[in-house]
């Protein structure tokens, strides 16, 4: 089964390694009037009346629909063994309402030690809509994290049209870093999701456990610097002899880690973005082109909460040598029609269309 369930939905990225033993708590830990606790056998009844609801499960990536209660136990044993190896974190929504316990939803954190990330999901039954359980549930949980786990990150996506979950998402500080597509199971195939990301820089007076130590150095221009500011970047789109357009994979440990980009980067004092991107395509790719080959195209202006991106894209058609990737990035060479399926930072977005006219 899927591992975690809910508006978001965790990745299915293996785990390459577990994060400490014992980091992850063993109790409840309290969020106002809700409890956030391990999940336990004896939950598979409530756990599968809340979540075998189509209006939830059409908001989960890999839940089948109608949903079998036999799979609510794997899940439950799963996440226990799971939480045992430091690989994820599991734990039902609660609420105590006069002598009893109520069972709201679940929330979870899969964690992928090395990159010093982890994945947010969570879910709340169709009766508790509307109680805050789901901002208060993914916010303590969130923050909890950040200041406690040795991660630099956490990603979460939610479906486009789950309005709900992507509200929660951002009133609780995460950031709108993308867009892709997921499977969804009980749905039948792909559909567009909106990819998010938190660090410590968008928890407000969050405490660090010991951020000089365990917490990756944060590259992106919102570590570096509180207040907004605009962000140079120069970008190219390298076509081909077929016209395809070559898209570079974020490496693992940079913001944004994960989504498909062009190949470009930060353009320094004293440069001009010319200057900037053929600096860049020879760091990332190891090929040389000249500034008469690189011809203005667009560019994107876009308001990434933190800081406001300001990007130019080039077409370039001729460079010496092959592209190959230097940088831990993955490269591949995509039809304009394919562009779309790839995640993509979300300034890159209102390229694709673009692109698809000119090739
Ligand atoms: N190169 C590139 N960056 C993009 C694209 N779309 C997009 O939002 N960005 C953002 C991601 C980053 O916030 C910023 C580029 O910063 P970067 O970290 O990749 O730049 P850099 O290569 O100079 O890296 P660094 O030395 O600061 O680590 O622009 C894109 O298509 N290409």
């Amino acid at each position: 089964m899927r591992r975690t369930t809910g508006h978001c939905s965790l990745s299915d990225t293996p785990v390459v390694s577990s994060v400490a033993a014992g980091r992850l708590p063993r109790g409840a830990i309290e969020a106002g009037p809700f409890r956030l606790r391990p999940l336990r056998p004896d939950d598979a009844a409530v756990i599968h009346r809340l979540v075998n609801d189509w209006s939830v499960v059409r908001m989960l990536s890999r839940l089948p629909f109608p949903y079998p209660r036999s799979l609510t136990d794997d899940w439950i044993a799963s996440t226990i063994a799971e939480h045992d190896r430091g690989d994820a974190w599991h734990l039902a929504v609660t609420r105590q309402d006069g002598d009893g316990e109520t069972v709201l939803g679940c929330i979870g954190l899969r964690i992928d030690a090395p990159q010093k990330t982890a994945t947010l999901g969570y879910w709340i039954g169709r009766p508790y809509w509307g109680t805050g359980a789901a901002s208060t549930a993914a916010e303590r949980v969130t923050r909890w994290a950040l200041a406690n786990l040795p991660i630099a990150r956490i990603t979460a996506s939610a479906a486009q049209d789950n309005a709900a979950s992507i509200a929660v998402l951002r009133k609780i500080g995460f950031r709108e870093v993308g867009a892709g597509r997921q499977p969804f199971l009980a749905r039948g195939g792909e559909h567009p999701v909106t990819l998010f990301e938190a660090t410590h820089a968008d928890m407000p007076g969050l405490a660090t456990r010991n951020p000089s130590e365990d917490a990756a150095p944060d590259p992106s221009p919102a570590a570096a610097v509180p207040a907004r500011r605009s962000v140079l970047v120069a970008a190219a789109a390298l076509l081909d002899r077929d016209n395809r357009v070559l898209l570079a994979r974020r490496p693992e440990g940079k913001p944004m880690a994960g989504l498909w980009e062009f190949p470009g980067g930060k353009i320094e004092q004293d440069e001009t973005p010319e200057d900037a991107l053929i600096r860049e395509l020879r760091e990332e790719l190891g090929i040389e082109v000249s500034p008469a080959c690189l011809a203005p195209f667009t560019f994107a202006s876009h308001d990434y909460g933190t800081f406001h991106l300001l990007m130019p894209l080039f077409l370039c058609r001729r460079w010496k040598h092959t592209p190959t990737a230097r940088e831990g990035q993955t490269l591949r060479w995509v039809h304009a029609a394919e562009l779309a399926d790839y995640p993509m930072p979300a300034a890159d977005l209102p390229f694709i269309p673009l692109l698809r006219d000119l090739l």
